[in-house]
């Protein structure tokens, strides 16, 4: 198992808790930031941190990113410094970030066009998962760095499925995401109700938990929204991006999708209520001070 040298490119909220489980593997692991001082806590628990991503791929064997969104994917990647500068035969590079088919197959291209491997591998599960190396890895691309970056997989999830061709990772994520968006909508479409109709929305909380319906999204952002409190685990305007991305996906498969698109103008209009950095489940704001 090829684990010597491991690195990692995006310290947001989950690239940090991701790049902290590598360091369990007691391999060196190497930390690149925009912003570099998000590298400090890594370093003090003994990772190094690079100037550049070319600079991490030259350091790592296997290099993970996990960063914004499909544009930023592309910076680092081709930008100067990016990781196709240093990329080479024996490097590997790992996109974990939430991306469209297209952007994954764009780097994987330039990737192995210069003799490095490529993977795509976004992840289902949020924060605390991430933390917990309880992550669910949705990876396509090259089954041998599938294989090789095992135990990296192994210490940030719980289960690693491989997809087949680039692409295919990307596109499970967004269905998984456009599902888990849509849900939201109407779970706070619900709460709001519940509450303008007179009835206690803990009532609804416990009566959604003991039905066909319960499940641990409404359980976990249940009470935070009651209480108003919207923390970013999964930032809001990242969960507008993967709507956006999966109705993308959706035109260019001619499959309608009327609830996710009609979910999609909510989260358009949380962002410009400027709710985009809070957690998604903001989205309950949009929709109960909406008259
Ligand atoms: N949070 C979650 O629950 C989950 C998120 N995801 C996906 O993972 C990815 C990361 O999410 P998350 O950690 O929450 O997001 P954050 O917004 O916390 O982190 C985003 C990362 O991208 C970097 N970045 C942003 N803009 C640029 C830029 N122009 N150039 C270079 N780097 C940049 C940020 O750097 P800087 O620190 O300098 O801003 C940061 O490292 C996204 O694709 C998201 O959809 C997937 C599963 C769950
Ligand atoms: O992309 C973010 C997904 C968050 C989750 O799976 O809980």
């Amino acid at each position: 198992m090829a684990t010597e040298g491991l690195g990692f490119l995006g310290l947001g909220i989950m690239g940090v808790a991701m790049a902290k489980n590598l360091l369990k593997l007691g391999v060196p692991v190497c930390v690149w930031n925009r912003s570099p001082e998000k590298c400090d806590a890594l370093v003090a628990m003994g990772a190094t941190a690079a100037k550049s991503p070319a600079e991490v791929i030259l350091k790592s064997k296997i290099t993970f990113g996990m960063l914004a969104d499909p544009a930023v994917a592309l910076t680092v990647a081709f930008g100067p410094g990016g990781v196709v500068e240093s990329i080479m035969p024996g490097k590997a590079y790992v996109d974990m970030s939430t991306v469209d088919a297209e952007t994954s197959m764009t780097i994987s291209k330039a990737i192995t066009e210069k003799g490095g491997r490529f993977l795509e591998a976004p992840v289902s599960g949020s924060k605390k998962p991430a933390e917990d190396g309880q992550l669910v890895i949705l990876a396509a691309g090259d089954e041998s760095l599938f294989n090789d970056a095992g135990a990296a997989f192994d210490v940030m999830g719980k289960k690693s499925f491989f997809l087949g061709e680039v692409g295919n990772g990307a596109r499970m994520k967004l269905v998984v995401n456009m599902i888990m968006g849509s849900m939201m909508t109407a779970f706070a479409e619900g709460l709001s109700l519940a509450e303008k109709a007179g009835l206690s929305q803990n009532d609804l909380l416990d009566v959604l938990d003991l039905g066909a319906i319960a499940n641990g999204m409404f359980k976990l952002k249940g009470p935070s929204c009651i209480k108003g409190s919207f923390a970013p685990a999964f930032p809001l305007k990242h969960q507008q991006k993967d709507m956006r991305l999966a109705l993308a996906l959706g035109d260019e498969v001619a499959q309608t999708m009327p609830v996710a698109a009609a979910a999609n103008e909510v989260y358009k209009k949380a962002r410009t209520l400027g709710f985009g950095d809070n957690d998604f489940s903001a989205v309950y704001k949009a929709i109960a001070d909406s008259s």
